[in-house]
């Protein structure tokens, strides 16, 4: 498929079918742009597909011409599931499994190189577990099956105020807030700052790229007065990789709060309309909701959750399955539309 296609190759894996995945999809394909920008193959039934576009033609009042693309224009790689009606707002086992499978198909197609890249539809993580899939995220299903020891979870956003790009790497993903101080080390970072680095610079263009990174407690331990540490490791540890990556600029802890200060300004443009903003090419984030908390203030409906270090692009829009609102249409596309834009981007930048 991919030699005989100019376009990037880009399998979706439609996500939990009980949530939003499937009515993000099918908004964000009826966007005109997309078609130049990507070619695109749903991994899931058409029918599936098709009782969703009836259900909200029929049911929310949707000018489907307008808002959603008609699944008899898609490309489908279905996979043998049987799933109607859907269960809207109500994930089980049987959606769990779907997803799951439609994940697997993914992933297998772009490791046999049929597909550059892969953009999730969100899933729900208890639902695979009902299913007996005992892994915490998309992510590290991805890294197991591509065989990746090295990854991370880096979501990437773009301003619609000033263009401003938001980049945010988390050091630690999935786990427990009090498995955090464990889990962190001087070789954990060193690793997530190695992808970064190689990541700002070829995926992004940024050759000499600034990195903010982080402190663990509040007010970066106060001098070891309200934690310890980043006097104990963090800042020795910054010093090293400041002579080991001569190329890459590190701050020093920045307290956990403010850090956040210069990249508000930036996102929605200073109030003061003279000063500059401080921001760095990348923030480094220890953990899921240091990271994510700003991420999605600013960002949410626009965010792109992207996998880096595996042998093929995956994108995921930043949000999750909504169960509260599947099924009524009124779903956001936005981040759909930015995953599989940025998706395009990074398979083009791979092939040169
Ligand atoms: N990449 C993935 O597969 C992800 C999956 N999840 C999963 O999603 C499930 C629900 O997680 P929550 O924390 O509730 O987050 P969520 O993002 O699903 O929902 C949070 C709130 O935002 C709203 N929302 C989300 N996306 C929207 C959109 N596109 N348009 C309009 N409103 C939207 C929802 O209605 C809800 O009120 C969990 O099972 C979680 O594991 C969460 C994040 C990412
Ligand atoms: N909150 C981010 C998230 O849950 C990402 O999940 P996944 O992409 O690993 O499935």
């Amino acid at each position: 498929m991919a030699d005989s296609h100019p376009l990037p190759q880009l399998a979706i894996p439609m996500g939990d079918s009980a949530g939003i995945g499937p009515e993000v999809i099918l908004k964000a394909l009826s966007f005109p742009l997309l078609k130049d920008v990507a070619h695109v193959c749903v991994i899931g039934e058409r029918s599936l597909f098709e009782a969703v576009y009836e259900h909200l033609q029929k049911q929310t009042g949707l000018d489907v011409d307008q808002t959603l693309a008609n699944p008899k224009n898609l490309d489908f790689l279905e996979v043998g599931l049987k799933l109607s009606p859907i269960p809207w707002g109500k994930p089980s086992a049987a959606t769990g499994a779907a997803s799951f499978q439609c994940l697997s198909t993914a992933i297998t197609g772009a490791l046999e190189g049929r597909f550059g890249g892969i953009v999730t539809g969100p899933i729900a993580k208890s639902a695979w577990k009902a299913a007996g899939h005992h892994y915490p995220g998309q992510t590290e299903y991805l890294a197991e099956r591509s065989q990746t020891s090295e990854y991370g979870m880096f979501f990437v956003g773009s301003s619609p105020y000033t263009g401003w790009q938001l980049r945010t790497l988390l050091a630690t993903t999935h786990i427990p807030l009090s498995e955090v101080p464990r889990q962190l080390s001087p070789e954990l970072l060193t690793m997530k700052v190695r992808l970064l680095k190689k990541t700002l610079q070829h995926e992004f263009g940024i050759e000499h790229p600034r990195v903010a990174i982080s402190g663990l407690n509040p007010h970066s331990g106060e001098q070891g007065q309200l934690g310890r540490e980043e006097i104990d490791w963090l800042i020795p540890w910054i010093r090293e990789m400041r002579s080991q990556h001569p190329d890459l600029t590190l701050s020093d802890p920045i307290p956990p709060d403010t850090l956040w200060v210069g990249p508000g300004q930036a996102w929605y443009g200073p109030r003061d309309k003279t000063a500059q903003p401080t921001t760095y090419d990348a923030y480094l984030a220890l953990y899921h909701d240091q990271g994510l908390i700003p991420v999605k203030l600013m960002a949410f409906d626009r965010a792109v959750n992207t996998t880096i270090g595996l042998p093929f692009v995956r994108t995921s829009p930043d949000h999750g399955t909504a169960f509260d609102i599947a099924g009524k249409g009124i779903a956001d596309p936005t981040s759909m539309i930015a995953a599989i834009q940025l998706a395009a981007n990074l398979v083009r930048q791979r092939s040169g």
